[in-house]
């Protein structure tokens, strides 16, 4: 059978789902993406209970294209290349700015103070226990899906209509368009008018999820001949951008690297302050300024200093929230074109952060962010705890870029590299009594 006798994936989206008057599933990008990158903080908070800390993807989605980036309240204009104020607020929340109000949230909430020794592995990593960790934090994706899936087909032969209805469930799981039709041709050809055990489902599911991810599974690996080797971390704010930076050293670290951390997210005491942790703790030089110093002047020492400690490192954090998305990804450019005055095979490194939380979000934040300084990897954090990990799948179906690292908690080894079969397995779910 082939995607047509299912009905028309594109009536039914927007077809009988308009006359149904049903929210659509959220599953295109709005036409202007930037739009949809909110860099405002909606939930206000730190991950906790049910879902960390991250905007609301259904806000995001639904804004209208004009505007979605912008703050809500106008404030005071944030020059990229400002001067550091004469006298920098001591925390961020003193600020009158929205962008220092979150900094001061973000402090409150999220001190990550313990000065645990993360060079030295509580117990040693292996493959099997982040596994474990990964199934457990994509419980609620799969979980979701799988219910949504089972519930089809608990009395149902595989006819036209259940095909349907599980393109629908598995493109509202944010897997994506392209993942639900191979799913359901796969599943047509073979199935149609018989039962299925919900065992078979998911492994097709899981092949199917594992097709996608493969190309995308791709290490992250310093290249011994760059010294520095220059990596730039991007990503909207509260992603996990510092905390994924400092992960990624201690690895680095263990393995007996010379890191380099810059702190260039210069607009947040908070995220300077985190980041001079994470140096303590990896033993690793931090190059920082004052809250609100020129970024890319930051970059440039950072990259001098790097060179003079004979680094193989320099990892250099980045702000996520600026006035709006212009000046956000302006500074970004301006900090590009810095490196690349002093280095210019550099940045050898562009990672966007993503949080998984956010849903369709994230595929507007990759074509952004890509656009504007050339994302060479991702990095996925916070996939525990939310219903909302299929959409790592439509990211790489729809782009291609190679994914780093899965991050499953705040812990130093809740970061692990990506692999394509456990987390098409995690996102597949356990089959039934297993
Ligand atoms: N649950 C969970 N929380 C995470 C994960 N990764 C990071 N976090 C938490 O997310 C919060 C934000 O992380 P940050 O590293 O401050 O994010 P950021 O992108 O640097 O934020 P800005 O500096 O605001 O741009 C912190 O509380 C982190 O501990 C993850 O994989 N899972």
């Amino acid at each position: 059978m082939s995607s047509d006798q299912k009905g028309g994936l594109w009536r039914r989206m927007f077809g009988r789902r308009a006359e149904d008057q049903e929210p659509a599933p959220e599953t295109e990008a709005p036409e202007d993406a930037a739009a949809a990158i909110e860099t405002e903080d909606p939930s206000g908070g730190e991950p906790s209970g049910e879902e960390p800390r991250g905007p609301d993807p259904d806000d995001a989605i639904v804004e209208p294209v004009t505007s979605g980036f912008e703050p809500e309240a106008a404030p005071e204009p944030v020059d990229a290349e400002r001067e550091a104020p004469a006298d920098p607020p001591a925390t961020a929340s003193e600020g009158p700015d929205p962008i220092e109000t979150r900094v001061g949230e973000s402090t409150e909430a999220d001190p990550d103070p313990e000065p645990e020794d993360v060079l030295t592995p509580a117990e040693p990593e292996t493959k099997a226990g982040f596994f474990r960790r990964l199934m457990s934090g994509l419980d609620r994706t799969s979980s979701s899906l799988t219910e949504g899936v089972t519930g089809l087909f608990t009395k149902r032969k595989l006819d036209s209509e259940t095909l349907q209805d599980l393109e629908d469930v598995l493109i509202q799981a944010d897997l994506g368009v392209e993942t639900a039709m191979a799913v359901t041709d796969r599943l047509s050809e073979s199935r149609y008018q018989k039962g299925i055990e919900p065992d078979a489902l998911r492994r097709i599911l899981a092949e199917e999820v594992a097709r996608v991810l493969e190309p995308v599974e791709k290490p992250f690996e310093l290249d011994r001949t760059k010294k520095p080797f220059v990596v730039l971390v991007v990503g909207v704010n509260g992603t996990g951008k510092t905390t994924t930076i400092g992960k990624i050293a201690a690895k680095l670290v263990r393995d007996g690297r010379k890191v380099v951390l810059a702190a260039g997210d210069t607009f947040r005491a908070a995220a300077v302050e985190q980041l001079k942790i994470w140096g303590e703790r990896t033993k690793s030089h931090v190059v920082a300024r004052e809250t609100g110093s020129d970024a890319a002047g930051l970059v440039y020492d950072a990259l001098e200093d790097a060179a003079a400690a004979g680094a193989d490192a320099l990892l250099i954090d980045t702000a996520g929230r600026l006035q709006n998305r212009t000046e956000l990804m302006a500074e970004l450019e301006k900090v590009v074109r810095v490196i690349k005055k002093k280095v210019p095979d550099a940045p050898h490194a562009v990672l966007l952060v993503l949080d998984a939380t956010t849903g369709q979000n994230a595929l507007n934040q990759v074509e952004i962010f890509s656009k504007a300084v050339g994302v060479t990897g991702l990095v996925m954090t916070k996939l525990d705890g939310t219903a909302r990990g299929g959409i790592l799948v439509a990211i790489s179906a729809r782009h291609q870029l190679p994914v780093h690292f899965v991050g499953v908690g705040e812990g130093v080894d809740d970061l692990a590299p990506f692999s394509a079969d456990d987390f098409a397995t995690a996102i597949a779910g356990r089959p039934e009594g297993g």
